[in-house]
């Protein structure tokens, strides 16, 4: 699996460039302070958190400076929130919902491995009735990490789709339900009616169902997931997010906006395009990554 440092190098080395001596000790120059600040909003960190770090820069003696930093922002993302697949609901349905090319048919894929690894039985369900490649990339992934998929005819109705692979998954013993959705923009109306639909027809099928629906948000379009996100929410209540690509993203600091501005749990970062490179998300791993000096010294 693909580890948080490594992952994390894009963003690490647009917060960290130029800063030369400003973690060494001794009191922060001024130009080092700039760049610090010009930093944090090129890596997405959110104005007002920028702010606040700056200024605890300027206050500062040197000593101890990218320890407090760490330590606020740890503080900012809140306590872990780590899916407990042991004790999640048996049977549950998790919905995933996203923009296009978000990375949820990736993300689904790795869910599985994740619940079966943890001795759930997962069924796959492609509810991308638009794409005939979506739904066959869905089956693609679903043989890579040894799990059955329910798919629908390209053109049907994706809701009822969705309520077929429910009742398949109650007649296999199938525990946990992962709903793959198409990928829609979040401003096309009538596509963020058809995710309500499906929803309630998972209601229909399953008193509770579904139990999650998360949001599967691409790290690299930094803070406008927050809006993208905000649209979906509307659409259907969100329980959870899942923030792919960091890896490829130098706007990792977009993480703090998502996080709070929409009030839900930050589940899972994607940080490769493997089967495993799927963590739970890890405040403390996820800031260490971006502060600490790597081997290159960046
Ligand atoms: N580097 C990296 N790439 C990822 C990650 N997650 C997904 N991808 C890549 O992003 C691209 C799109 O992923 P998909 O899973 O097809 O996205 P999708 O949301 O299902 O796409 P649509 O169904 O078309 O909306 C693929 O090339 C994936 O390999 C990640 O965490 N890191």
């Amino acid at each position: 699996m693909a580890s948080w440092r490594e992952a994390l190098r894009k963003t690490r080395r647009t917060v960290r460039r130029g800063l030369g001596t400003l973690f060494g000790g001794g009191r922060p120059s001024e130009e080092a302070v700039e760049e610090l600040e010009e930093n944090l909003l090129a890596a997405d960190l959110p104005a007002r958190l920028a702010m606040e770090l700056v200024e605890t820069a300027e206050a500062s003696g040197g000593d101890g400076l990218r320890e407090g930093i760490e330590r606020r922002l740890i503080e900012e993302l809140g306590p872990a929130a780590p899916v407990s697949w042991a004790e999640a609901p048996r049977p549950m349905t998790v919905l995933l919902v996203g923009a296009n090319g978000s990375g949820k048919t990736t993300t689904a894929a790795k869910l599985a491995r994740r619940a079966a690894g943890n001795g759930r039985k997962p069924l796959l369900c492609a509810a991308d009735t638009f794409r005939a490649a979506g739904t066959e990339q869905l089956a693609l992934w679903a043989e890579r990490v040894g799990c059955d998929v329910v798919r629908g005819q390209r053109g049907s109705d994706a809701a009822a789709v969705a309520y077929d692979a429910q009742q398949a998954a109650l007649a296999r013993g199938a525990d946990t339900l992962l709903v793959d959705t198409a990928g829609r923009m979040h401003t096309r109306e009538p596509l963020m009616r058809e995710l309500g639909k499906i929803s309630r027809a998972l209601e229909k099928g399953r008193e509770h169902a579904p139990e999650e629906t998360w949001i599967v948000l691409d790290a690299s379009i930094g803070q406008n997931a927050v809006a993208q996100a905000k649209f979906f929410h509307q659409a259907v209540p969100l329980t959870g997010a899942i923030l792919t690509k960091l890896d490829g993203s130098a706007k990792g600091g977009a993480v703090f906006a998502v996080r709070r501005e929409l009030g839900i749990p930050l589940l899972y970062a994607g940080l490769g395009e493997g089967e495993e490179d799927l963590a739970p998300f890890d405040p403390e791993s996820f800031v260490r990554s971006i502060f600490e000096e790597d081997d290159e010294g960046v």
